[in-house]
């Protein structure tokens, strides 16, 4: 069965273009242009491709002949071979409009077997290629750097099995993650993966960048969840470890390696994932807290009174509220507070479930951990308090420009960081902000200003990375590395796993053609 792109959960684009939804309508939409114009954000602008550095990077790779696009046309038709400049112009450039390249050719291929042609093909004539799931990447890995040849997985979109008994579902990786998760819940099942972008990231993209999203917590991440995955190298052999087993202990688990590699080790075309039941019932708490301090005593409590049924909890800072107000007019279900937060329970028994979130509430309000909130039991009102904190990043972008950070930090430091971070950039910035995963460690730092400042970009980098590294944190919790930190990634690797990630890469890709200047540093 083939499912289509569709619309976020939060359907209506309200600032301009900046909802996620599908690639095709999002790139058709001559909206983009006023994204990109708005943002006016732009690293690394056209007349950097003739720049030194592109002489000597790009001097590897062959560049795209007529010949070529003959042979991609020959192999998929006119209408899966793009090269219309304007419409090329959205897939060369980032969710963020930060990171541009100029390809000139996008592949729509169907099949496995046509991902296994044209990747052969390109090794043999050292064209570099980017893949490309619904772009929605906030680190500049989904997009190409020079003129590497987009393939899309944009029509790799069938569901190939439902296992009812096991609870499995096999697809292609282009389907989209939200239109895979209302698939397999006509089953009672879900899939074990939440985000913001639901409405337009592809399954293959969330796999190949191990995407973590709202309830890694109760889940756990995509490595525990996918359970096979057939990839293509860049040789064009295709790697079958599609099994759909639970239990498959039959020496290396190969699929580890592409599930995070961001598309630099292969390309991920087809998918198992281990599907849940889906809950038969799910309360939603947004509270507001006056100190920090309280946010962590009540992820504590929650955890420790909520067990099993707890299925997400999430921190969101005054900051980052007052942005979401100002710029999308979605109003916070409760008043103003420096800090608020969202527990979501999931379970198979309301009754059940709502008395013990009545029991946590009732004695973290006693114990003055929390000061005021709502709980909601209803979709629509669920849903305007999750859009809330999903649309934070959208929000952000109608600043200007958006520095963002994707930190993982013992809780003990959790937001100090955003406070130092403040102190250190005082009144250069717009604003200073942080959100997240607080039940993972995964905080969201984002730092605004009007327009981009080079300036501003070198007082916050490596400040930043070298404040996570001191307590060991992580530089990406779950956004990856992609082209913006690939050179920060000393920061969270040791120099023997940077040399190790490096083997694999010439083992797996000797020429280097899958994803470059992505994820590995320049040195
Ligand atoms: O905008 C960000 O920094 C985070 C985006 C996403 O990971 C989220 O959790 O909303
Ligand atoms: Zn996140």
């Amino acid at each position: 069965m083939m499912i289509a792109a569709r619309c976020t959960r939060l359907g209506i684009p309200i600032v301009k273009n900046l909802t996620r939804v599908s690639s095709t309508s999002m790139f058709k939409s001559t909206d983009l242009n006023q994204h990109y114009i708005h943002s006016s954000v732009t690293c690394f602008p056209k007349c950097e491709l003739t720049s030194k550095r592109y002489q000597i990077e790009r001097g590897q790779f062959s560049t795209i002949s007529e010949e070529d696009v003959n042979f991609f046309t020959n192999l998929l038709g006119h209408h899966r071979v793009i090269n219309d400049e304007t419409e090329l112009e959205g897939y060369n450039i980032d969710w963020l409009g930060m990171v541009r390249g100029a390809s000139s050719v996008l592949l729509k291929p169907k099949t496995t077997e046509e991902v296994s042609t044209i990747l052969a093909y390109c090794n043999k004539r050292k064209l570099a290629v980017c893949p490309q799931g619904g772009n929605t990447g906030l680190v500049g890995g989904s997009v190409p750097v020079f003129d590497e040849i987009i393939i899309s997985t944009a029509l790799m979109n069938k569901v190939e099995n439902v296992d009812t008994w096991l609870g499995v579902v096999t697809c292609q990786s282009g389907c989209v993650l939200e239109a895979l998760d209302e698939h397999v819940s006509e089953y009672g099942l879900m899939i074990p993966l939440d985000l913001g972008a639901k409405g337009s990231c592809h399954i293959g993209g969330n796999v190949s960048t191990n995407a973590g999203g709202l309830r890694l917590l109760r889940y756990g991440s995509l490595h525990g969840s996918v359970l096979g995955v057939e990839a293509v190298l860049a040789s064009g052999e295709i790697v079958d470890c599609l099994s759909a087993m639970k239990k498959d202990n039959t020496g290396y688990d190969l699929k580890q390696l592409f599930i995070g590699s961001e598309g630099t080790l292969g390309l991920v075309t087809k998918i198992a994932i281990n599907c849940p039941p889906r809950p038969q019932s799910v309360n939603l708490a947004f509270l507001g807290l006056e100190t920090f301090d309280d946010v962590l005593k009540t992820y504590k409590d929650a955890k420790k009174k909520l067990g099993e049924i707890l299925s997400s909890c999430e921190f969101i800072d005054q900051s980052s509220i007052e942005c979401v107000e100002k710029n999308l007019k979605l109003k916070a279900p409760i008043g103003a507070h420096p800090f608020y937060m969202l527990i979501e329970t999931s379970g198979s028994n309301g009754i059940h479930d709502e008395e013990k979130l009545n029991v946590f509430l009732e004695e973290a309000l006693g114990a003055g951990l929390v000061t005021d909130g709502t709980v909601a039991t209803e979709p629509s009102r669920m849903h305007h308090i999750w859009s809330i904190r999903e649309r934070i990043a959208e929000a952000l972008i109608n600043d200007g420009c958006t520095y963002k950070y994707d930190i993982s930090l013992p809780l003990p430091h959790f937001y100090k960081m955003v406070e130092d971070m403040r102190e250190h950039l005082g009144s250069n910035i717009l604003r200073c902000c942080g959100y997240g995963h607080i039940g993972d460690g995964n905080l969201h730092l984002n730092i605004t200003s009007k327009e981009f400042e080079k300036d501003l970009l070198n007082l916050i980098e490596p400040t930043i990375f070298e404040w996570t590294a001191k307590v060991n944190g992580s530089i990406s919790a779950e956004h990856g590395v992609g082209f913006k930190k690939r050179n920060y990634i000393h920061y969270s690797k040791s120099s023997g796993a940077i040399a190790l990630m490096k083997q694999l890469k010439a083992l797996m890709d000797p020429n280097g053609i899958l994803n470059p200047y992505k994820v590995l540093p320049d040195n």
